[in-house]
């Protein structure tokens, strides 16, 4: 059976007739049973992704089938799906099925993608290593002993290792980037209110974007803008129009590129990666382009600020699982007291469990101020700084993470170790800017290395030309 890594090579075979929807889901199917021991998938919609194809195949025959067709889609555990379970990778979500689509999938169904199935996570998509999830561990492809970043492991695997064409995840501080990194394939969070988080299980309300992982540029592209634009089922959705990214690919201009400094000298930096952006920032000076040097003291803030808010907003946004409306209620409880304490002891995981405490903290009346107020203004200097910058310079570059996947286990039990896997990714998170993490090389034991460029708001067209520039550049 043919190999397909892009949906313009599933496009191509169609034409030709040299293949069918139901045989490119089969092949999905026979490699998502081969690598099974990934875990990436938490369930494989088998039987409504063939019944689709065939679907397809007719629509294909008639002449009528969307732009999708032909792609076959992964949905992190965190995506809504009617008739379809959801548990955020928690035990407390244990057996509850949506009644709705989330927009963003509804749209992606209408022009006849297929979904194949749903991904695994880290809990609530907290997490930076896919350790925190009631699903169990997900392998990273590259090298099995390794974690495939997170949170959104499984939907990284499933494009790394073929499972899917493409796949959605959800990125609130990092989890599309850092996961595209650990596995080398690209990985694209939208600006923030750009696409409609109708039917996303809430984590941190004014950081959630759903992303695409994708092989190729023009892929995701495509899939951001059939996805992106208002929704009326979500009102923080942008009203602005969406440009036709995917058409937009080409790169002529010279473009003023910025690194910070710091980012660059950061002690955590793995040498290799350190070396990787700097040749494609080299590249691009003997290119023509324009690249500077820039400070960014406000480096060392960024993680604080963003894991004061976060807890604070998931610590509000997951006290709705309370055992009485839906998913996992303790057998052992006997009143309704013990039903809440015991329910949400038992049914959430110890990362989880953290970060409601630490939220709960910091909005506590006496700790509000010092806290979350605070975090809330430097937040603002965060994200002046990074538009004032982008209002200067067009794009940018800085590795996506400090170091490569590392093993399992090198990081449990140091929370704050975890943390700092999101040293780089969450600038753009805080500051609600679009960032992209395409592949950059390989380390020395062949852990893929990847490369982030962030851009200004709504300027998702510029920042896939450019990286599709860069992706030409860099191989
Ligand atoms: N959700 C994310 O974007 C990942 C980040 N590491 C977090 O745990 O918050």
């Amino acid at each position: 059976m043919e190999k397909f890594i892009s949906f313009d090579e599933i496009k191509k075979s169609l034409e030709k007739k040299e293949t069918d929807c139901r045989a490119i889901v089969q092949y999905y199917l026979t490699n998502i049973q081969t690598k099974a021991h990934l875990n990436a998938f938490v369930e494989v919609y088998e039987q409504s992704a063939l019944t689709q194809a065939d679907l397809i195949n007719e629509k294909l025959a008639n002449g009528n089938a969307g732009k999708l067709a032909g792609m076959v889609i992964g949905i992190k555990d965190v995506l809504c799906y009617s008739g379809h379970e959801s548990n955020a990778s928690s035990k407390i979500l244990q057996g509850f099925e949506s009644q709705f689509t989330t927009t963003a999938i509804q749209r992606l169904l209408d022009e006849d993608a297929i979904v194949i199935g749903r991904l695994n996570c880290d809990e609530f998509g907290m997490g930076s290593s896919n350790e925190n999830s009631a699903h169990g561990n997900v392998l990273n492809a590259a090298d099995e002993s390794r974690v495939p970043g997170g949170s959104s492991g499984g939907s990284a695997v499933a494009v790394q290792a073929n499972l899917c064409t493409v796949s959605l995840g959800t990125d609130t501080g990092g989890s599309v980037r850092q996961p595209a990194a650990f596995t080398g394939v690209i990985g694209m969070k939208p600006t923030y209110s750009r696409v409609s988080r109708w039917g996303l299980i809430a984590y941190a309300s004014s950081f959630d974007c759903i992303g695409v992982f994708s092989h190729t540029v023009k892929d995701n592209a495509l899939v951001m803008q059939i996805m992106a634009g208002h929704d009326e089922y979500d009102s923080t959705s942008s009203r602005k129009s969406v440009l036709p990214y995917s058409q937009l690919l080409h790169f002529d201009k010279k473009a003023k590129v910025a690194y910070l400094k710091e980012t660059l000298d950061s002690p955590a930096l793995q040498p290799e990666i350190k070396a990787n952006t700097l040749a494609v920032l080299d590249k691009l000076k003997s290119e023509g382009h324009s690249v500077e040097e820039v400070s960014f003291p406000l480096l060392d803030f960024i993680l604080p600020t963003y894991y004061i808010l976060t807890t604070a907003e998931a610590s509000s946004n997951l006290s709705r699982f309370d055992g009485v409306k839906y998913g996992y209620r303790t057998p052992n409880a006997h009143n309704l007291e013990s039903m809440y304490k015991l329910t949400r002891s038992e049914g959430f995981g110890e990362e989880v469990k953290r970060r409601i405490m630490l939220g709960t903290f910091v909005l506590s009346a006496s700790y509000y101020d010092a806290y979350f107020t605070k975090a809330q203004k430097v937040r603002r200097l965060i994200k002046d700084y990074t538009e004032n910058l982008l209002n200067e310079f067009d794009y940018i570059i800085m590795p996506t993470t400090p170091s490569t996947a590392f093993k399992f286990g090198e990081h449990s039990g140091d929370p704050v170790a975890m943390y700092l896997e999101d040293l780089f990714t969450v600038q753009a998170s805080v500051s609600g800017v679009p960032a992209i993490s395409l592949p950059n090389g390989k380390d020395e034991s062949g852990m893929p290395i990847g490369l982030q460029v962030i851009c200004n708001s709504f300027k998702e067209a510029e920042l896939y030309a450019f990286s599709n520039y860069l992706t030409e550049l860099t191989s």
